[in-house]
């Protein structure tokens, strides 16, 4: 606390009004979440990420849902969409030994099974603890070479405060960076790690764990080294910018994307190159006090994604947080493919839900064996050229 000069305006001796110093430089003094607010934060993100357990990302948007409907012949109507997901959410609640969180659209969090029962609380009897997207897309950023920043910051807070009460406890902002011959820039870099800050500064405010997402894209020829280094300047980024935002970190997530080679390199790698180079940026930028990080599948096979997982848990290095899943496409592309739009599959869609979810369990924790588990799509490629809509 700085001495109180009688007379003259001192600084505030606590609070948000003490944004800067009595002399114009950036001021130290802020607040952290209250203890109790803190203790919930961390809480909640503890549970999604204990051991063995990761999170089902259902939350594709209206426009996305429609690609992976379009695949398997099925309409993209409102109905559809609830049929779909009910299915997922009335998986055997054996389900929740492998996922403790779902995060959902917002269209799907005021959905109702055929009983009349509300979708989320198939997933709360299940304790499966319900989150959801809160960004509203990818938008051009002007003036840069193709590249784009997410929107969604307002009305933020009160759509936070909504959702709290509609029973969601986390929350996912997904933001793109690109890798080509001159991107990702300074532009895009700052952009997006500060508006990943703001909206996880506002998700705190209300009670919600934010995960954090700069997903660099997979697009392109460059090869794991070139990935790796982007990798860690958006990481090294974002977390400056966290702590620029007073974010409580132990209340956080982070959803980023493996460092993998471009879809278009030449070179090939091994699991373990992937391994040791994921952790390697993880170790260089992310702190030990995020409680955990939960990948992305980026448009991997349902396959590669669990071996990979499984390489990043086995490589001999320090690993200070839980290293799981938070997957989609990875998760989902066996279901799609079994379900196909028709009733009397949802039980087999089920099945490949569960299986999928128990390999990446396994995974998340070093002790998943490449090709024990096999579904009807878990080899195909699952990537999206682009993957920035
Ligand atoms: O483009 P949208 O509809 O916002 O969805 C992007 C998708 O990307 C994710 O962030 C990650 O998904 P993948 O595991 O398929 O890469 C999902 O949570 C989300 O559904």
């Amino acid at each position: 606390m700085p001495p109180k000069k009688k007379g003259k305006k001192g600084p505030p001796e606590s609070g948000w009004k003490a944004g800067f110093g009595t002399k114009g430089t950036m001021s130290t003094y802020f607040q952290y979440p209250t203890p109790e607010v803190q203790e919930e934060l961390k809480k909640i993100a503890q549970a999604i990420v204990a051991p063995g357990k990761g999170i089902l990302a259902a939350d594709e948007s209206t426009g996305t849902m429609g690609k992976r409907l379009q695949d398997i012949g099925v309409e993209n109507t409102e109905e559809n969409r609830r049929k779909y997901r009910q299915m997922l959410f009335s998986t055997d609640p054996a389900v929740s030994e492998n996922i403790s969180g779902v995060i959902l659209f917002h269209e799907t969090l005021y959905q109702k099974a055929d009983d009349g029962t509300p979708l989320v609380s198939l997933l709360e009897k299940r304790g499966i603890i319900p989150g959801i997207k809160v960004d509203k897309g990818v938008v051009p950023l002007f003036g840069s070479e193709d590249e784009c920043t997410t929107q969604g910051l307002d009305d933020l807070a009160q759509r936070c405060a909504q959702y709290k009460k509609d029973g969601c406890h986390f929350a996912k902002w997904r933001c793109v960076l690109k890798i080509a011959r001159n991107t990702p820039s300074y532009q895009a870099i700052m952009e997006n790690a500060n508006v990943l800050a703001r909206y996880a500064s506002i998700c705190q405010s209300q009670r919600i764990v934010p995960i954090v997402e700069p997903e660099v894209l997979p697009d392109g020829e460059h090869d794991l080294d070139r990935a790796q280094k982007v990798t860690e300047i958006v990481l090294a980024a974002v977390y400056k910018a966290l702590s620029d935002h007073h974010v409580y970190l132990e209340g956080t997530l982070l959803k980023p994307n493996m460092v993998t080679a471009g879809q278009s390199c030449k070179k090939t790698y091994t699991p373990m190159d992937i391994g040791r180079a994921t952790v390697t940026a993880l170790l260089r930028t992310v702190p030990a006090a995020v409680p955990g990080i939960t990948f992305l599948s980026g448009g991997q096979s349902e396959e590669e994604a669990s071996v990979n997982l499984n390489a990043i848990n086995s490589v001999d290095m320090k690993k200070p947080w839980a290293l799981t899943f938070s997957y989609g496409r990875a998760l989902q592309a066996s279901v799609l493919r079994a379900w196909g739009g028709k009733p009397e599959n949802v039980p087999v869609g089920q099945q490949e839900l569960l299986k999928r979810a128990k390999a990446n369990g396994q995974a998340s924790q070093g002790k998943y064996v490449a090709g024990s588990v096999t579904g009807v799509g878990a080899e195909a490629g699952l990537f999206v050229a682009n993957h920035a809509y």
